[in-house]
This record gives C-alpha cells, sequence and structure tokens, in this order.
C-alpha cells in the first residue's frame, strides 16, 4: 500500500517565503516568556493555542491582527527573541523545511529599549544558532529575515535602510504588513525607490483585505517583486460559460512577469479573504500556471504548518507529489537569496528528494 499523501508532503522538502515570526510562537513559549503583568487569555499551552486560532477567525483582518498583542509583548529583550527565533527554525526544520524567509516587524519590539539593530541582531542569531541545531540533528535550513514596516507607521524609510544595513547579515529583504483598508503601498513610496535604487528586493502585503488598486499599486508604483497574498488578482480573472478564463489587464501582467504569489490558505479563510479551502483562488490560479507558492502565514494563529497547509490543499483539489514538487521549485526560484545559492537547493536537494518521492515533475 503506497504511503498516506500527508506522510509523504512531511518527508519532502518545503520552501516557505510568507511566515511571520511573531505569528509563529509556541504557546508554551508565550506562557514562559509573558511579562509581570501581562494578562493572557489561557493558562496552559492547549488552551493557549486554541483561543488564538478561534479568535483570529472572525472574518476580520483587523481582528485577526490584534491577536499579535500577545506575542509581541513576550518579543521585548534580545534573549526572549533569540529564544523565538531559535525555536522558530527548530519547528520549521522539525516539519521539513529547507528554506524558510521569515519576516517581523523591527519597530515594534522597542518596548523593552532595545535598538532596532539589536533587535535584528538578536534574531540573526537565534536564527544561526537554530540553523546549527538543525544541522546537528541532520534535517539542514536555511532561514533568512525579512524586515516588515508596519502600513499604519511611518518607519518604513528607517526599516528600508536597516534592511540594506543588515543585507550581509541574514536580511534579504522588506516587506510591509498591517490593516490594508486605508493604507495603500503608495503611502510608502520613499522606501520602495530607495530600496530600488540601493538594488534590494522587496514584497508587500496587497490583495488580502483589499483589491485589485492595492495589487496594481504595489507593483506599477512600488515595483514588488512579489506579493504578500495577492488572492484578490482573482477578480480580474472571469471564465466564460464554456470555461475559457479570460485575464484582465492586471492579472496578464503578473502572470506574464511570473509575480511570485505568496498564498497562504488557512490565513485567508480565516481573515475572509477566502471563503474556504475548496474555494480558495489558489486552485484556479495555479491551473492557470500563475507563479503560486505555498504558505504558513502565521503558524500560532491558524494552528498549521507547511506540511498541514500543502495537505489540506492535497485533500481539497487532489494535488499529488508532482504539484508539490512545482509549488515548491516556484517557491526557491522566487526567493530572495542570491540565484547560485536557490539552485544548489533546486538541484541538489529539493528535485534529488522529490525523485525518491516519486514526483519527477
Ligand atoms: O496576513 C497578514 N496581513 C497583514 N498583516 C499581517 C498578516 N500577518 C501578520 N501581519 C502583521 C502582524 C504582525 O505583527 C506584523 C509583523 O510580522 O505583520
Ligand atoms: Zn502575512
Amino acid at each position: 500500500m503506497s504511503e498516506p499523501i500527508g506522510e509523504q508532503i512531511r518527508r519532502a522538502p518545503k520552501v516557505l517565503l510568507h511566515d511571520h515570526l511573531d505569528g509563529g510562537l509556541r504557546p508554551q513559549t508565550i506562557l514562559d516568556l509573558a511579562p509581570e503583568g501581562h494578562l493572557l487569555p489561557a493558562g496552559d499551552a492547549g488552551s493557549l493555542g486554541r483561543w488564538f486560532e478561534e479568535a483570529a477567525s472572525s472574518g476580520s483582518l483587523e481582528r485577526y491582527l490584534e491577536t499579535f498583542d500577545h506575542t509581541v509583548a513576550v518579543m521585548q529583550t534580545a534573549d526572549n527573541l533569540r529564544r523565538v527565533a531559535r525555536e522558530c527554525v527548530a519547528d520549521l526544520a522539525e516539519d521539513g523545511v529547507v528554506y524558510a524567509e521569515v519576516r517581523y516587524a523591527p519597530e515594534q519590539h522597542l518596548e523593552g529599549g532595545l535598538a532596532l539593530t539589536e533587535v535584528v541582531e538578536a534574531v540573526r542569531d537565534g536564527f544561526a544558532e537554530g540553523e546549527q541545531q538543525a544541522r546537528d540533528d541532520g534535517s539542514p535550513i536555511v532561514v533568512r529575515q525579512l524586515l516588515t514596516a508596519m502600513r499604519h507607521q511611518a518607519r518604513s524609510q528607517e526599516i528600508a535602510e536597516l534592511t540594506v544595513a543588515y543585507r550581509d547579515q541574514g536580511v534579504v529583504g522588506f516587506d510591509i504588513a498591517g490593516a490594508e483598508a486605508g493604507y495603500p503601498p503608495t503611502r510608502h513610496l520613499d522606501a520602495f525607490e530607495y530600496l530600488q535604487r540601493e538594488n534590494a528586493h522587496f514584497t508587500i502585503h496587497a490583495g488580502e483585505a483589499f483589491g485589485l488598486p492595492s495589487i496594481w499599486q504595489a507593483i506599477q508604483w512600488c515595483g514588488a517583486d512579489r506579493l504578500g497574498h495577492g488572492v484578490r488578482i482573482i477578480d480580474d480573472i472571469s471564465v466564460g460559460p464554456d470555461g475559457s478564463p479570460r485575464l484582465g489587464l492586471l492579472a496578464s501582467y503578473v502572470r506574464d512577469k511570473r509575480i511570485p504569489l505568496e498564498m497562504c490558505p488557512s490565513s485567508n479563510v480565516q481573515t475572509g479573504a477566502a471563503t474556504s479551502i475548496a474555494e480558495h483562488p489558489i486552485a484556479l490560479l495555479t491551473k492557470l500556471r500563475f507563479r503560486v507558492t505555498v504558505n504558513t502565514d502565521n503558524r500560532l494563529m491558524s494552528g498549521t504548518s507547511m506540511s498541514r497547509e500543502m495537505t489540506l490543499l492535497a485533500d481539497a483539489f487532489g494535488y499529488g507529489m508532482a504539484d508539490f514538487r512545482w509549488f515548491t521549485i516556484n517557491a526557491m526560484k522566487s526567493a530572495f537569496l542570491p540565484f547560485d545559492e536557490r539552485l544548489a537547493l533546486i538541484d541538489e536537494v529539493i528535485k534529488p528528494a522529490y525523485a525518491v518521492l516519486g514526483a519527477m515533475s
């Protein structure tokens, strides 16, 4: 009897481009690190994990984002940041992730008196410790940082400069996140233009809680290399009575230019960006050969992992290992890592492992 798909997925190498450091803490770590006076909504790890998932499932991005108050609160010292970063790497390696770009907003970790540079360095050290441990355990993983600026704040230029300053210390790109409605990407145009002049990479959360104008601005005004979510690109695609798809100008551009879509199925259902996994636009976008990647977004808030997201897609759409090989190579091609390092991971790690699993192309 052949091995169940979920088990094959777990063993396969996976690549993760969209994962928030402050959305992936272990519930027990939150309990261990909660500062005096910070009231948590539950007193044991199991209940706390369930609370996050329920509280994040309201159908509103704004309410979803409120749950981060409890994770960001325990990430205000260098020691705590280092621990959270180290555990993040351990959890991803355990799940079979071989390359990850993990993002967070340094400006949200200054309440304990740290400087922005100290925040980045603590995460850098935690990632290095986690990578070393994973190598020792025989499950090597490469993890890089993306620095996020909060779109409702006004620190994006500073965070963009931090991204460039730490480009040789594990920071491979920049992002903006937070409530999308009312905070268009062009609000941070100076930061994006600065990054372009510095030959730096960036992705933008767009087309999640707001539609096509946000995606259009992210690409055509700001020059985003990738789209965080980008699910609403589906609004620029219609399917005729005979089943033939018609792409509008923006959807055509995104597909023609191979702009990577960082899709996060469970998160999208929780925030209302998609009605269910079964109706998630990822199926049509995959069929139309957009450059689709599969991601976790926030493992704590969604009670998920890369293996779980892929298994949900396998159950909903009948995807097999050849499909997961395609998503994984799409992601590796779209990473902000230098080309030679991407190629090495594709040729030496990903393709051989999928071949063993019987997925050739
Ligand atoms: O899916 C998301 N959309 C917009 N913002 C998000 C999402 N997930 C997390 N964030 C925010 C909350 C975090 O505190 C911040 C930095 O990781 O990014
Ligand atoms: Zn996100």
